[in-house]
């Protein structure tokens, strides 16, 4: 079978973060401009080398970017919003990086999460642009690859519809005459790029797969017939990812060369739709049979029947096999990883090895399962030995979550009769102020965690450190006269590693880091094995923090949806039963707190709509089973203890009724950046339970004033009740430093007490 095969894109950080240093050694003024240039040309030139070398037939160019390729596609089209430009006279790559990050007299663009996936791309704002290509970077890529390498690339853009849908600045209702807008700059990229030698090109449109409306295809139909006549000679491949392309035989309608499909993320549904269809005659198909965005190694067997599948719909030569997505989402190689189980390393599959997955494919499909023999024996035999790990089948948990779906997840007093009990417990003043959790992490506390790490600091040492951080952050929450307490989560790095650390079924990698947003990455921990609770993770320094304090303080723990949408995930369960697993966990953490008597306890869920479907009509049953597994871990709580929770990162508004549902008595949401639109949905359905909205935005050192903070608190008793009202600010107050904090707390404090006086409390 004479398969080919393909990617749709590389992690650009480079296996050792060298893209990040780069990136902010130029930031920081310790590099030339110059030098960052050539090194990132130097990255790049890596990159296609590795994929070359890997044996790909074709070899993406322009995925690479120097922040992000959303950003680079609004820039191509010199859509940069007004505001910019007074930027001083900056011009190319620092007004790209002012769009990315701020400059100096303007705001940084917003930034937002890309579809289902951790990262995040900057939101273009196309306003009054009449776009005009001022960069072809494609073409350039196209250049690079072929004049460094010999490399005849496959450019790759994102495509006209999904760039305007991603963009604001528009009203709905323009959407069609704005992608019209746009057709003219496309046309001229392709043709531009055809005139270099291009024969395909990889236009991405994801938002093909999340449920576009009908009424899309004629506009779909419409710039594909424009764009598939404009170069003669260029092919193009519509590039779908992430969920099911719907609906897929009129998506195979559009006059285009090939069609990209995922069959790893889309349920089943791509397959099973093919299975109906008649293939387009002389359309190829761009198979992502291997997971872009997953971390495991494949069965190599059942890829190369699905292949086969495959093969006998598509006629002639026109299977091509790539991975689901970009290898964007994965971190790039496991070659680093020294300190894993062998077991374990053996079931990864990180970039590179996923293009030698597709190799293999490639070799066994062309020249008989034979001739790749000993490469699959290897792979099933490692894909056997992480199976039969015994952490992966335990049954003690079994034994948890046999009849999980009997298993109570109510708190056993309804809100109602729990509120009036709490009233009674507590005796908080009318808006009680509180704080979402972390405290500043100074140098001092990331050196204190290094020293102890590293084996320079014993345990007592650390926990003494770590105690007196307790200590003045509680004197200073009393002398700013904040009502609920909290004790700071010094001992905490990230809010998900450190739950993993100390659960059992995680593990944690070396260099698994994926880029998260600009430089910026995340190193997720992999949840390999079954979930359990080993020892309370949050008892020790939270108690010791009550001992202090005449006041309430709020044990604090990162929720179990989070730490599963903030991980890598196993694939051999549902992400239901992983999230089941962990919610039976902390459960266990939640009433070690309770019996050691902490009896406010915030659940953190800050990434509860990371996890949320693309398509609308998957979106309930995500929302049921992480509403749920939620309610698990804080149901069997005595009716007095009060249950908080707190979500951040995103807009919540359309969710605040599965919000509801988690029946949590206190929420505290991130308000700032949605600008009011959040405290709008509370009008529109009577919410009755305790809230915080966010009176200020921790992003910034800036220190808000009182009147503003009391502004905020005014706006939101319109539509919510003094009774059920908390002032808190945004999120946590790990990135700020001690001053702002004491200072923007103390406003805040102030400005509590002056709402107080105002409703006559
Ligand atoms: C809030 N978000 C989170 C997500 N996922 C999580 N698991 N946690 C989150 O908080 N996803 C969505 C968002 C993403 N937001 C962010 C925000 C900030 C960053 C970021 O700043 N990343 C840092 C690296 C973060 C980190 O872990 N830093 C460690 C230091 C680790 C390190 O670099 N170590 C050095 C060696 C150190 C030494 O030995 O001296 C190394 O490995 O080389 C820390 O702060 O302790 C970044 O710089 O990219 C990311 C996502
Ligand atoms: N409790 C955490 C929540 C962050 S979303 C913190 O305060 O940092
Ligand atoms: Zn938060």
């Amino acid at each position: 079978m004479n398969v080919r095969t393909s990617s749709l894109g590389y992690p650009r950080i480079g296996g050792s973060r060298e893209w990040k240093k780069a990136l902010e050694a130029y930031w920081a003024g310790r590099i030339s401009r110059e030098k960052l240039e050539e090194e990132l040309s130097a990255i790049q030139e890596s990159h296609l080398r590795t994929q070359r070398d890997a044996g790909l037939d074709f070899v993406p160019v322009g995925d690479f970017s120097y922040y992000d390729h959303v950003l680079d596609t609004a820039f191509m089209f010199d859509v940069v919003p007004p505001r910019f430009r007074k930027e001083n006279g900056k011009e190319g790559l620092d007004l790209y990086f002012a769009m990315a990050r701020g400059g100096e007299n303007a705001t940084a663009c917003e930034m937002t999460k890309w579809f289902n996936t951790n990262y995040h791309y900057i939101v273009p704002e196309i306003g009054e642009t009449a776009p005009r290509l001022v960069w072809n970077k494609p073409l350039e890529a196209y250049r690079f690859a072929k004049s460094r390498l010999g490399i005849a690339g496959k450019p790759v853009l994102v495509g006209p519809y999904t760039l305007v849908r991603l963009s604001k600045g528009y009203a709905a209702q323009e959407f069609e005459s704005v992608v019209r807008r746009f057709l003219p700059v496309y046309v001229q990229v392709l043709k531009e790029l055809a005139e270099e030698g291009a024969t395909w090109v990889q236009l991405d449109e994801p938002a093909l797969a999340t449920g576009f409306p009908q009424e899309h295809l004629k506009l779909l139909e419409e710039i594909y017939g424009e764009l598939s006549t404009a170069a003669p000679g260029l092919s193009i491949l519509l590039q779908t990812y992430f969920e099911a392309a719907e609906p897929l035989g009129d998506i195979l309608k559009l006059p285009v060369s090939g069609f990209g499909l995922d069959f790893v993320h889309d349920g089943g549904a791509n397959l099973e739709a093919l299975r109906q269809l008649e293939w387009p005659a002389g359309k190829s198909l761009w198979a992502g049979i291997i997971d872009g965005r997953g971390i495991w190694r494949c069965d190599p067997e059942a890829k190369l029947s699905l292949a086969e599948e495959l093969a006998a719909l598509v006629p002639g030569d026109s299977l091509i096999l790539q991975p689901s997505c970009s290898l964007l989402h994965v971190p790039v190689s496991v070659r680093g990883e020294r300190k894993l189980k062998p077991e374990v390393r053996g079931a990864l599959a990180f970039a590179d090895e996923k293009l030698e997955e597709l190799a293999l494919l490639k070799l066994a499909l062309r020249e008989g399962r034979e001739a790749a023999g000993e490469a699959l024996s290897e792979a099933n035999a490692a894909l056997a030995a992480f199976r039969a790990l015994p952490e992966r089948s335990r049954a003690d948990v079994a034994e948890l979550t046999r009849g999980l779906a009997e298993l109570p997840d109510r708190r056993s007093t309804a809100y109602a009769e729990r509120a009036r009990l709490q009233r009674v417990k507590w005796d908080l003043p009318l808006l009680p102020t509180t704080t979402i959790g972390s405290f500043p992490q100074t140098p001092e506390v990331r050196q204190a965690r290094l020293k102890w790490r590293r084996g320079e600091w014993n345990q007592e040492q650390y926990d003494s450190f770590i105690r007196k951080e307790i200590e003045s952050a509680i004197a200073f929450q009393e002398s700013a006269g904040l009502d609920v307490l909290v004790h700071g989560e010094f001992e905490r790095t990230d809010m998900v590693e450190f739950f993993g650390e100390k659960l059992d079924g995680f593990l944690f990698t070396e260099g698994g880091w994926v880029q998260s947003y600009g430089s910026r990455c995340v190193k997720p921990p992999v949840i390999y094995a079954d979930v359990a609770f080993t020892e309370p993770m949050t008892v020790k320094e939270t108690v010791y923090a009550q001992s202090l304090t005449q006041r309430p303080v709020k044990g604090m723990l990162t929720g179990p949806v989070t730490i599963l949408n903030w991980s890598f995930v196993r694939d051999d369960l549902s992400r239901e039963q992983v999230a089941l697993q962990i919610a039976l966990a902390l459960r266990q953490e939640i009433l070690a707190l309770e019996s050691a008597g902490i009896e406010m306890i915030q659940v953190d869920e800050p990434a509860v709509r990371e996890g949320l479907p693309l398509k609308a009509s998957d979106q309930e049953a995500y929302l049921d089973w992480a509403v749920r597994a939620f309610r698990i871990s804080t149901g069997l709580v005595r009716p007095t203890t009060q249950i908080h929770t707190h979500m951040c990162y995103c807009e919540f508004g359309e969710m605040i009724g599965s919000i509801s549902d988690m029946d949590a008595d206190v929420i505290s949401i991130e308000t700032s950046r949605s600008h009011g639109e959040l405290i709008e949905s509370f009008e529109s359905m009577h919410y009755d339970k305790g809230i915080g909205l966010g009176v200020y935005d921790i992003h910034s050192p800036r220190v808000p004033s009182v009147l503003e903070m009391e502004t905020a608190i005014d706006r939101a008793l319109r539509v919510l009740e003094p009774e059920q009202f908390w002032i808190n600010p945004d999120c946590g107050l790990k990135t700020r430093g001690w001053k702002e904090t004491e200072a923007a707390l103390r406003n805040m404090t102030e400005a509590a007490v002056s709402a107080r006086r105002k409703t006559g409390a």
